[in-house]
């Protein structure tokens, strides 16, 4: 019998359950191996995060060349978990899971699993998996999709906790063979088709699936075929390939249309058997299905109180129409080995086949009987049927949508690589860090992560992102496909005007898809994130105390709400000003901004735009950036501080602070709050941003009108038509609505409520090659340009003239990085003289006050530009930041 490791290096032997010693143990096949709490987590944050573990990330061996046959199919696995959402009716809602193949698959009931009603699905290799013993808590993060779950009793948590490892260990090995199968097929030159593939490959559907996707890659390769390739070009795809290491979204994205192709199947079968009152198989074949199953064929019984008994739950779906396809022959096997055998041990959620009473499920004998209402239930399942395939048509879109990306890093890699073969003979080794490197180094340097604090509890109700939890009324979507159609016909201002500002960087951004973040991220899981450093080579040439003033790009819109009489249309313009500040982030999720050191600032005059800008690091324990721009039309103030918490895979970004803006000719107040931004995936090349939840703008001075803004979460089918969707309603005192609007926070906001109905916003174009300028926007390249007029006049604490940032700019990533170090040192010596004083920092230009609500703000306290003008910075004593 072969034996091989697990993660832990103990041999499990093939053949044996990994089920065994289940009842007395927790998991023992794939242990927690993190904790998130740590030594060094602050004791306020401990308490909670301490009970969380972090499942091993399972690390199958890639290159060995079994088949994944003969790995036991785990055993089904379903019942009634709690799963947490959060908007709307926010909280813990009861639902009924299903784990097969290592696919969970949730639905409100369990009636809805067998109607094929599915609420979502997620693949448990793809998600990283944390656990709370103490509150039976079991915490799912696919990148795009996070579950929450939380099992009703202890023992519930045991079987999930050990089935879903189970599973994960089963779908790993399976996704590891097939890319090492790829990968083989890459280097020994033999084409990366599936017709070269083994047989027992073309076996297994999901290694089908995969072969679909080899096939789009090298249909978009072209010429020449891999076989054709050199060695060294083979050897080189094989280390992309590596790297690529989780091929997640576009797995995932495959793995739904799976489950979707059989539902259409089902539904095919469904319908043949309707209207032409046919059964979709024979008797003959059913019996086969069943008895494979050791279930003998007998009409089902009623009990006593009318209800056909026996069959809470027999079969699945799939299995009792006889979908059980030869790839999946691995279900039927597991019937009657480790899925029955482990349920009696198990209890309530898992059927043992103690329970069953031998006779069909009532489910195939309603589909036998010819129906009465046919018609009805046709048009039902057709309906049905052009919604699945929608999905499938959406799915496949995404997939596409993401190897155009990876194609964009090919051809960037390409460009990037053919300029350093140019540059290279003169230039001695611009060396970014290797992995070891950044791991070994950056870890425990001081500089923030994302320079939020990290979230101090998961029950702290602050994030929630379960897969559905923004779900907009059918009627919005179909307005939003309205919107987005009248968005694309409306001009946008394609030619950027001259603004005599520079219109491209001094530098490409470096690549830095090589960077351990794994590492580093893993290796903090626990710790407050803002006290993790990250490598240059992560950075944009941006500080967010500059990002800060990003959010005034579509300032215009203040200035028409600012001309605008009606204040319904002027509340609208206001809400489109909030969203227009989000849709910089489309393009920006391969970098981070540069953390502001204390006391760092910055100033932005746009006399093109009308307004003058500051901004400040005031605090930074926790960080708070607080900025304040007047213009004729409108004064603009806020202070920027966030949570962050970490999933395992993707990190939302929780801002508390508020947004305030005033009118002076309406004497308007606004206020609105900020949505969650998620980074999803953020540890892989597929990484991208998203915005949820609601935000709701109130005028202070008058209670007329208020504005409710939706970010729509994206459903769980991944389908990018209702992707960065946001939805807006203007409501009078009456709460009646007045204005809508809507359409995506990165294309533009269409209003058909207004007088003549219009496109309120619409981005401006992103400049050419913005991909490899760090995705900038024109404005946004334009933030740390220092002319020889204006570096004079600047306080030596402007963020221009910070030179790690200006280094990284310039392309000197090594340089900016030993003077990334030098500067956080500096800062924590400060600190640390500081508080041997006994003394606080006291910010330059912003004071601390209390909003009307009792809130800490940060309010300019007016000197900025009087001492700019007179005596001027250069004659005024300043802090030495650098
Ligand atoms: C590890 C690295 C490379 C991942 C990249 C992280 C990037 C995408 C993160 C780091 C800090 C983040 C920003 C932090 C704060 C805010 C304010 C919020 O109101 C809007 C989103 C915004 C502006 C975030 C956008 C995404 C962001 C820029």
């Amino acid at each position: 019998m072969e034996s091989f490791q697990n993660p832990y290096g103990s041999p499990l032997n093939r053949s044996q359950s990994l089920m065994s010693g289940l009842e007395k143990t927790p998991p023992t096949c794939n242990k927690p191996t993190h904790s998130r709490s740590s030594s060094t987590a602050s004791s306020r944050h401990s308490r909670n995060i301490k009970d969380w573990e972090v499942m091993d990330d399972l690390q199958v061996d890639m290159t060995s060349g079994d088949n994944p046959q003969d790995m036991p199919v785990p055993g089904i696995c379903e019942g009634y978990l709690l799963k947490r959402r959060k908007w709307p009716l926010k909280g813990w809602h009861k639902r009924y899971f299903v784990l097969e193949t290592g696919i969970l698959r949730y639905s409100k009931t369990q009636q809805d699993i067998t109607r094929g009603k599915l609420h979502g699905s997620l693949d448990v290799s793809l998600a990283v998996m944390s656990i709370n013993k103490k509150s039976n808590r079991i915490d799912l993060d696919a990148g795009d999709i996070l579950y929450h779950i939380k099992a009703k009793s202890h023992d519930l948590f045991y079987i999930w906790v050990t089935k879903l490892s189970a599973h994960r260990m089963f779908k790993k090995n399976e996704a590891a063979h097939v890319h090492n199968g790829f990968l083989q097929a890459l280097t020994q030159g033999t084409g990366g088709t599936g017709q070269s593939q083994t047989n027992d490959m073309q076996d297994v559907s999901s290694y089908q699936l995969y072969h679909g996707a080899t096939g789009s890659y090298t249909g978009e390769m072209a010429t020449p075929t891999p076989s054709e390739f050199p060695p060294g070009v083979n050897r080189k795809v094989s280390a992309w390939l590596q790297q690529t290491r989780d091929p997640d979204s576009c797995a995932q994205e495959l793995n739904r249309c799976q489950l979707d192709l059989s539902e259409l199947n089902r539904l095919v079968q469904k319908l043949q058997m309707l209207e032409g009152g046919q059964q979709a198989f024979s008797n003959g074949e059913l019996q086969r299905i069943i008895s494979m199953q050791n279930l003998s064929l007998e009409k089902p019984k009623k009990s006593r109180s009318g209800k056909i008994w026996g069959h809470s739950r027999t079969l699945s779906r799939v299995e009792a129409l006889g979908m059980v396809r030869q790839p999946f022959r691995g279900i039927t096997k597991s019937l009657s080995s480790s899925h029955l055998n482990s349920s009696s041990q198990l209890g309530a959620s898992v059927p043992s086949i103690s329970d069953y009473t031998p006779s069909i499920p009532d489910y195939v004998y309603s589909q036998l009987s010819p129906s009465t209402n046919t018609s009805l239930e046709g048009k039902k399942i057709q309906q049905e049927f052009c919604a699945v395939s929608q999905r499938v048509h959406a799915s496949l879109k995404s997939v596409h949508e993401a190897l155009a990306q990876e194609r964009l890093r090919l051809q960037d890699t390409y460009h990037q690589s053919t300029a350093l073969a140019e540059t290279s003979s003169g230039d001695q080794s611009r060396r970014t860090p290797s992995v070891t490197d950044s791991a070994a180094e950056y870890f425990d340097a001081s500089d923030d992560v994302l320079n939020g604090s990290s979230s101090e509890s998961g029950e702290s109700g602050l994030s929630d992102g379960t897969t559905t939890n923004s779900e907009p009324e059918e009627g919005h979507a179909s307005a939003t496909r309205e919107y987005r159609a009248s968005i694309s016909k409306a001009p946008s201002s394609a030619v950027p005007k001259n603004t005599g500002r520079r219109c491209t960087l001094p530098a490409r951004c470096p690549d830095n898809a090589h960077v351990g973040l794994m590492q580093i991220l893993y290796n903090n899981i626990g710790k407050d994130l803002s006290r993790v450093s990250m490598p240059a080579a992560l950075n944009e040439p941006v500080n967010l105390i500059q990002r800060l003033c990003e959010e005034l790009e579509y300032s215009e819109l203040l200035d028409t709400a600012n001309n605008t009489q009606d204040p319904y249309q002027r509340m609208v313009y206001i809400g489109a000003f909030a969203i227009s500040g989000y849709a910089t982030a489309h393009y920006r999720n391969r970098y981070k901004p540069f953390n502001p050191l204390l006391g760092e600032t910055y100033e932005c005059h746009r006399e093109d735009k009308g307004f003058r800008f500051i901004s400040e690091q005031v605090c930074h324990h926790p960080p708070i950036s607080a900025c304040h721009a007047d213009s004729d039309n409108f004064s603009l103030w806020q202070d920027q501080r966030w949570k962050n918490k970490f999933w395992g895979k993707s990190l939302e970004i929780m801002p508390t602070g508020m947004v305030n803006v005033t009118l002076p000719r309406f004497g308007d107040h606004y206020e609105w709050n900020k949505v969650v931004t998620c980074v999803h995936n953020v540890l892989s090349q597929q990484r991208y941003l998203e915005h949820y939840g609601e935000v709701v703008i109130r005028n202070l001075n008058s209670n007329a009108c208020t504005c409710k803004i939706t970010f729509v979460k994206s459903r769980y089918w991944g389908s990018d038509t209702n992707k960065n969707e946001v939805q807006g309603t203007v409501l009078d005192q009456t709460g009646s609505v007045i204005h809508r609007f809507g359409g995506l926070w990165h294309e533009g906001i269409f209003c058909d409520t207004f007088p003549t109905p219009q496109c309120v916003w619409k981005p401006n174009p992103q400049p050419k090659d913005y991909y490899l300028y760090y995705g900038f926007s024109n404005f946004a390249l334009e933030l740390n340009e220092l002319t020889p007029d204006l570096k004079p006049l600047l306080p030596p604490t402007d963020s221009r003239l910070r030179p790690d940032q200006r280094m990284l700019e310039e392309g000197r990533v090594d340089d900016c990085d030993k003077f990334k170090e030098e500067v956080e040192e500096r800062q924590r010596e400060r600190r640390k003289q500081l508080a041997k004083r006994g003394e606080e920092h006291i910010p330059r230009f912003f004071k601390k006050a209390v909003d009307s609500c009792g809130r800490d703000v940060w309010l300019t306290n007016g000197t900025y530009w009087k001492i700019r003008e007179n005596p001027g910075f250069a004659n005024s004593k300043n802090l030495e930041l650098w």
